[in-house]
């Protein structure tokens, strides 16, 4: 029998949010282009009386270890699914920065799902694990498949993307995270009374992706929630400007926020613009990871 089982799950950056209008179910209907880049949760899994969460690492203190944790959650959904009893400890060694708009909490929940199918031999499909993804939150299915993928609905209709190349990032960590339904919520408010239109991707940044071109990316790197974000968080425009002073080729609110993301020429452009963030004081940590990288994967057991 398996003891454990590690699943490696990566981080991600959105290179394009454009947000439609608030849909009468609370959601609003995205062209989500995300970016799986090489910042990563590891989640083991292991047997146990009962069902127990675990974590470790610097932002461990904020991470829920209750049922309310979205590995745990997707443990239990696989479990009920099958009709068995979610009796495992979850273990998350957490890398990803927690509520920053880098999609940690998705990870984890696709790295549970990942390995407890493992685990216990679920032999789910990979459409039954996209389906409980789903179920989980907006950003799950894209953690489970990484790479770059366009996400329609609320995000969680994937459609995989060529990427011609790799690009080079560089992550501000912000001290304190940002809510995901307040930045929302504030991206409508700072839009009342204008005509949203429906969200779309951009043909531009679709084709920068597929030729590798991070110059051209640059140019089109779009986020509608970053107004949102600033209004929430002002001195984040220290950031932006701190990493875009020292030779980024574009900077951008990841996601929801509070990370802040700068895409670089290359590994050492992405080297200087880390140490000049660094020296600058706007910001609690900073991280330097490639995408695209590939999605959940079992890593041991
Ligand atoms: C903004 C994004 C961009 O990729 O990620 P983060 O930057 O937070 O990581 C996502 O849309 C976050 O996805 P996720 O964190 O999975 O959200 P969910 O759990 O599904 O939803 C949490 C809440 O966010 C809001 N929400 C989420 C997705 C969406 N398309 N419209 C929304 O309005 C709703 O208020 C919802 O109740
Ligand atoms: N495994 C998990 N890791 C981190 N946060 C989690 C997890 N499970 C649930 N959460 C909750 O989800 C919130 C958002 O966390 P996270 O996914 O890291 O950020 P974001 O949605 O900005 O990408 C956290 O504040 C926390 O309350």
């Amino acid at each position: 029998m398996t003891a454990s089982v590690t699943v490696r799950v990566p981080a991600k950056v959105n290179v394009q949010l454009a947000v439609g209008p608030l849909r009468p179910d609370g959601f609003h209907d995205l062209a989500n282009v995300f970016l799986a880049v090489g910042l990563y949760d590891e989640v083991t899994v292991r047997p146990h009386d009962g069902l127990k969460v675990t974590c470790e690492g610097p932002d461990a203190d904020k991470v829920p270890l209750d049922a309310g944790n979205l590995a745990a959650r997707a443990a239990l959904a696989l479990a009920a699914r099958h009709g068995r009893e979610a009796n495992v400890h979850i273990h998350i060694a957490k890398d990803i920065p927690v509520a920053g708009g880098m999609a940690g909490g998705s990870a984890d929940g696709a790295g549970a799902l990942l390995a407890c199918d493992a685990l216990w031999g679920t032999g789910a499909s990979r459409d039954e694990l996209l389906e409980i993804c789903a179920e989980l939150g907006s950003d799950v299915p894209f953690s489970l498949v990484g790479g770059a993928a366009l996400g329609r609905g609320r995000g969680e209709l994937l459609t995989p993307l060529e990427t011609g190349g790799t690009f080079h990032w560089v992550f501000a960590v912000a001290d304190g995270g940002l809510s995901t339904p307040a930045v929302y919520a504030e991206c409508d408010r700072l839009r009342a009374g204008t005509a949203v239109p429906d969200p779309e991707p951009s043909a531009d940044l679709l084709a920068a992706l597929r030729a590798g071109d991070a110059p051209a990316l640059a140019a089109v790197l779009a986020n509608d929630l970053q107004p949102a974000a600033l209004s929430l968080r002002p001195a984040l425009a220290g950031t932006l400007a701190a990493g875009s002073g020292a030779g980024a080729l574009a900077a951008l609110v990841s996601g929801s926020g509070p990370t802040t993301a700068f895409l670089a020429a290359d590994e050492s452009a992405a080297r200087k613009v880390a140490d000049a963030l660094t020296a600058s004081g706007t910001c609690r940590a900073v991280r330097t990871a490639r995408g695209p990288v590939p999605g959940a994967t079992v890593v041991a057991g």
